[in-house]
Order: C-alpha cells, then structure tokens, then sequence
C-alpha cells in the first residue's frame, strides 16, 4: 500500500485541508491523523483536478526543432498540402514530436489529452503507429486518447477510410471526421462513411467543423440527424464549431437546442481570429464544452504551448468573463468538461476518485486563470510528474 500525503492544499481555493492519496486514488479529503504516508507540504496551494487538454494534435508539432518559418498560405487546403510534403521533409517524427508534447502538457498540470492524429494514403499510419507508442510509454503519466483523423479528406482520397478501419482496429479510441461539405464537398459520403466506422468499432465521434455559417450549420444538421438515428447521445464531439458564431443567433439557438437534446459536445479553442460557439449560450442550453490547444507551433502556425490553464483564460477572454463564477466555468471546461468528453472515470478532486491533481499558488480560482502561476506540483495517479513548472521526466 503506497500512501502520501498532500498537507495543507485549499481544494479550489477553499479552506486550508490535507489530501490523503493512497494507492493511487484520494482516499480522503480532511484534516489528517498522525499518519505515516510520505508527506508534501503545499503551503497553502489551490489544488485543482488535472486539466484535461481535449482538443490536441500530437503527431505534427515542430516543438523542440528550432523556429519554423511558416510556409502555408491562408486557405484550409493550402495549411493541409504544405504539412504534408513538409512532414518527410522536416521529418516531423510523430513518436518524437508527441512524447515532447506530453513532457510539455505534464509540465502544465495536464493529465489526460485527446489528440488528433492525421491518416492519409501518404503517411498511412506513421503518425497513428507514433503516438500510439508515446500513449503506452507515457501511460503512467498521461492518460491519451488517440482519434484517427482524415486531415487530407476521406471521399476525395479513395483509401482513407480503410486505413482509419485499420487505425481503429489497431487501437484508436474515437473516429475523426472534417468538414464535410467544405474538403470532401460529399457531406453525406463522409458522414455516413464515418458514423459507419463509429457503429462497425462501437467508438465516440468527433468532428473537425470549420465549416462557418450557413455552411457549417447545414453539415451540423446533419450530424445532429446521424446521431438521433443511430442512438448516439453522448458519443458525439464536434471540434471548432464556428457555424455556432454566425451572426443568425435565431438559426444558431436552433442548432444549440438539437445539440442538447442529443447530447452533443462542443470542443472550442476559443480563437481570437474567428466567430466562436459562445460558451455561456451553451451552458444555459445544457450543451457540453470541452477546450484544446489545436495544434501547437506547426506548419499550420506559431502559436501555443499546451498550457491549459491559459486556455481557460482565452475562453474567459473571448467569452467575456469577468465575474468569479463565469472565470470558473473556463476552468471547468478545461477539466471536468474534457473528463466528461474523453469519459475518464473516476475523475475529479473528491474521495474515491483518481489522483490527478494540481497544485498551484494563487488566492483564488479565477485569480489562478487570470495570473496562470507555474503548476507547483503535479500528481498523476499520486505520482510526482511536474514540479514547479518542469516535468520530472526527460525525453529526447
Ligand atoms: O484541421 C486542422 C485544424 C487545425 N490544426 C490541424 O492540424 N488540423
């Protein structure tokens, strides 16, 4: 039985308590007995769950390789040509680039990532095969679930679809899907394609939609008509979203409300550069959020740093939050609201649940996200894995 024990945390910036973490799990949350667990002082530290990075794209960062001179134009299919002929080029080894992320991600209090990973008829599954070896060899730090992703398109580039097959069958958690109408221009091809695999596999979907306006709501419609026919609620994750920005609020609230009576999720980035789904809408609706980083410092851009806790602060920023509970709802997608989406059991700070768990030295929650202070302690499973902001363990 290995035991520690956290003295003197403030579980989300309450009153002063200790963490009793045994075997890996909270076993309580109280003021402790004399004990013999192996004891962390945290001085009063805020303690928060693991952020949950539910938006990521492992296999193509360029961390760690020098400064990239972006290449891509600015169109969605000039962004997607330029990283594939760059990918051999720069060799952009997805195994590497992925386990540099997660050592990254760790030294921000992230926990669990769910991450995109490109499969096209020129990779095949060299990027799946990457970050499939960086989720085993990193299981005891991260917990990461893989979606195989059809960046270049699946109708418009004929072996796509069996090569997703082969992903899943190989062991990815969700099926990726993008902009239908937008890069396949074949919205029912690809739906049907994609909802197809999810039953074949019994596995979630979530969908890249950049698709903006009219546009976008169209494919969404018929994402929404998927999943009410095929009983998927609660299955389905669309990414980006942007549709739900459009200045029609009347055509958005409608989408909104089908969103919640199927239980379909949202992922945002909250970007400063597009129409957003505006996260109080959502809440209000009873629609789901979860938040990602998208990808970091790639051929796409030279933004990013997988740190969660800024993530919290773009959607209190780009959402005008202001007071402390709509700060802390940022917060709460960017934990418990991916935990819910990547269905982590036993998530959370509370007795019985899993030891991912955050310390950081700030007054208050929305102090936390307004300030973004170094994580001070990082625990997986009860496990040290960050300490003031670096993680405990190297890799190339
Ligand atoms: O489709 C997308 C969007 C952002 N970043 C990617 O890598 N792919």
């Amino acid at each position: 039985m290995k035991e520690l024990l956290l003295r003197n945390v403030r579980p989300f910036g309450g009153a002063l308590t200790d963490i009793l973490i045994r075997d890996g799990r909270i076993a309580r949350i109280g003021k402790a007995e004399a004990s013999t667990a192996e004891v962390e002082d945290g001085g009063g530290a805020i303690a928060i769950p693991g952020l949950v990075e539910a938006h990521a794209h492992l296999d193509k960062s360029l961390w760690g390789m020098g400064w990239h001179v972006h290449q891509a134009g600015p169109a969605l299919e000039d962004k997607i040509s330029t990283e594939r002929r760059l990918r051999r080029e720069l060799n952009i080894d997805p195994a590497r680039q992925s386990a540099r992320q997660v050592a990254l991600a760790a030294s921000h209090g992230t926990t669990a990532i769910r991450s995109h990973v490109d499969v096209d008829t020129d990779q095949k599954l060299w990027c799946f095969d990457g970050v499939a070896a960086t989720r085993e060899r990193f299981r005891d730090v991260m917990d990461i679930e893989i979606v195989a992703f059809p960046q270049s398109g699946l109708m418009i580039r004929p072996g796509t679809l069996e090569l997703m097959d082969e992903a899943l069958a190989n062991g990815a958690d969700v099926v990726g899907g993008l902009d239908p109408c937008g890069i396949d221009r074949d919205p029912k091809g690809q739906l049907d394609a994609i909802f197809g695999l999810a039953q074949k596999h019994g596995k979630p979907v979530d969908i890249h939609l950049h698709e903006a306006d009219d546009l976008g709501a169209f494919s969404m419609e018929m994402i929404i008509e998927r999943t009410r026919a095929l009983g998927m609620q609660g299955k389905v994750t669309v990414s980006h979203a942007f549709c739900l920005g459009m200045t029609d609020r009347a055509r958005a609230a409608a989408l909104t409300e089908h969103l919640a009576h199927q239980d379909i999720a949202i992922a945002t980035t909250a970007p400063a550069s597009r129409p957003v789904p505006l996260a109080a809408e959502l809440r209000r609706a009873g629609v789901r959020l979860c938040a990602g980083s998208d990808g970091i410092r790639d051929t796409w851009g030279p933004y990013g740093n997988l740190d969660m806790l800024e993530r919290a602060l773009f959607i209190g920023l780009r959402n005008n939050f202001r007071n402390d509970a709509d700060v802390e709802y940022a917060l709460h997608i960017c934990t418990q609201g991916g935990a819910d989406v990547m269905e982590i059991a036993d998530y959370g700070l509370r007795e019985g649940a899993f030891a991912d768990i955050v310390l950081l030295d700030a007054e208050t929650v929305p102090e936390a996200v307004a300030a973004r202070p170094k994580r001070k302690l990082v625990l997986k499973r009860g496990k040290p894995v960050a300490r003031d902001g670096q993680a405990l363990f190297t890799v190339e």
